[in-house]
């Protein structure tokens, strides 16, 4: 590291721990004197939030269906296979050998139903095509002579061999998944094999995205004290990728208008969940809190005790089974990460009606200092046998977490080097998602 990247480091690791409250109860920059949710519990609080309510459903084609959750167990159609067919390219037999070869063409797959094979009798088959009537065993290619007309295999013929019986994978009307089973390709596969042209699955969760702030431009370089919107062009994939239907990105000034715009979205959008960006500190335009305070929502989190992200906060908007919620997050971009992986995906997956994320952990390289009080979650690459920190995780930063795997969960006072440490998978790291 040369000095002036260990200065970069020793600042990004001052920023990223300047916050430190001198009471560790008390939750500054998040609109009061009240306690931070901790942060497991933020992360329970939002997948609670998620579930129990009445979900939505639909019947979608197949290719629709995928990222999403069956509503009803999936069960077969058919028997799988179908019909008897031949597991190998070679010979159908009926009884002991050497077989007269039938003359003319073999049974392909797809073909119509052969005709039953007389004792003594070969047919060439292909793979997958349907077994004559009669047959005792399918002979491999590779396992037989021809001489002249007759068919010799070169080894001992077992009764059934390579003969895949109707009904051997299930019955028609068998469970092949429950209720709750995420529509992956796998079982996009399995479905349509199964006969099934539609799912009826739990749509994706709704998402409006508002970012607010009247500093950003959404083109060319900062200038005059104006910065880049880094969020908008991150927001709306990554919740994709968190398996949500991005319905709308607005964006939305400090003025005003922005907090008249932001109540409105509050009170009427028909997102399932509303997710702001910036105005959750104590700034004076900071808008988020008045505008849920004047709207009647009930915060759920207020405030996580975790670096970055302090201020971001979950607030239920309409009855409890309704289910629309918002979540406000921090507007220093790694600050935004951290809440939409606390609150904002633990929710998505609750609201989709998927399992949360299982949990794993790798041993740290090297020792990674602590806040006093609060959990930090800090940009790591993975390698075959540990998780490495990255410089540059300042919450105004996202250079790290651009360069990352997954974010490291370091609880309060730090990690020593190997201890196992949760982590935090990136979506486009873990594949977990379909889209
Ligand atoms: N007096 C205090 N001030 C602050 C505290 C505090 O405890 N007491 N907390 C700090 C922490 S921690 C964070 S995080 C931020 C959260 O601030 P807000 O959510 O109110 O966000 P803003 O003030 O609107 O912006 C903060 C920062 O982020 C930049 N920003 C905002 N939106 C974007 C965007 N779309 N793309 C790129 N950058 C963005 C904005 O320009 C600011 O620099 O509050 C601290 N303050
Ligand atoms: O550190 Mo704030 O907690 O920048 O999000």
């Amino acid at each position: 590291m040369t000095p002036t990247d260990a200065d970069h480091a020793l600042q990004a690791l001052d920023e990223a721990l300047a916050l430190v409250s001198r009471d560790p109860r008390a939750s500054e920059g998040s609109g009061g004197d009240h306690r931070a949710t901790g942060w497991p519990q933020a992360r329970e609080a939002a997948a609670r939030a998620g579930s129990g309510i009445r979900p939505r459903t639909h019947r979608v084609p197949l290719a629709e269906a995928l990222g999403e959750v069956l509503v009803q167990s999936l069960e077969a159609l058919t028997d799988l296979p179908s019909f008897d067919s031949s597991a190998m390219d070679g010979w159908a037999v009926a009884g002991p050998g050497p077989w007269t070869v039938r003359p003319g063409g073999g049974v392909l797959a797809g073909s119509e139903r052969p005709e039953p094979l007389a004792d003594g009798e070969a047919v060439r088959i292909a793979t997958g095509a349907r077994i004559p009537a009669e047959t005792t065993a399918v002979i491999r290619s590779e396992h037989s002579r021809e001489v002249g007309t007759q068919l010799h295999a070169d080894r001992a013929v077992l009764t059934g061999q390579d003969i895949r019986p109707r009904g051997q994978e299930c019955r028609s009307g068998d469970m092949l998944l429950p209720a709750g089973s995420l529509v992956t390709p796998a079982v996009l596969g399995l479905a349509a094999a199964a006969g099934y042209d539609e799912l009826i699955t739990r749509p994706r969760p709704r998402v409006e995205i508002l970012v607010l702030g009247d500093e950003l431009l959404t083109e060319g370089r900062p200038h005059d004290g104006l910065i880049r919107d880094a969020l908008s062009p991150m927001l709306g994939p990554w919740l994709d990728r968190l398996g949500a239907e991005v319905i709308a990105t607005r964006r939305l000034g400090d003025d005003p208008a922005g907090a008249k715009a932001l109540l409105a979205a509050v009170t009427d959008s028909d997102a399932d969940l509303v997710i702001t960006t910036g105005g959750t500190a104590s700034g004076p335009v900071d808008h988020v809190h008045p505008v849920l305070r004047e709207a009647g929502a009930e915060l759920l989190v207020d405030g996580v005790a975790v670096r970055p992200g302090h201020p971001m906060l979950l607030a239920r908007l309409g009855d409890r089974t309704d289910g629309r919620h918002l979540v406000g997050l921090p507007g220093n971009p790694l600050a935004a990460v951290s809440g939409l992986l606390t609150l904002a995906e633990p929710l998505l997956r609750a609201l989709a009606g998927r399992r949360q994320r299982p949990r794993y952990t790798v041993p740290v390289q090297g020792e990674v200092p602590g806040h006093p009080y609060d959990t930090r979650l800090v940009p790591v690459l993975l390698t075959d046998e540990h998780a490495v920190p990255l410089r540059y995780n300042g919450p105004a930063m996202l250079r790290g977490v651009a360069a990352a795997d997954g974010l490291a969960v370091v609880p309060p006072q730090g990690a020593r080097d190997g201890q196992d440490l949760e982590i935090l998978d990136l979506p486009w790291v873990s594949g977990g998602c379909f889209t």
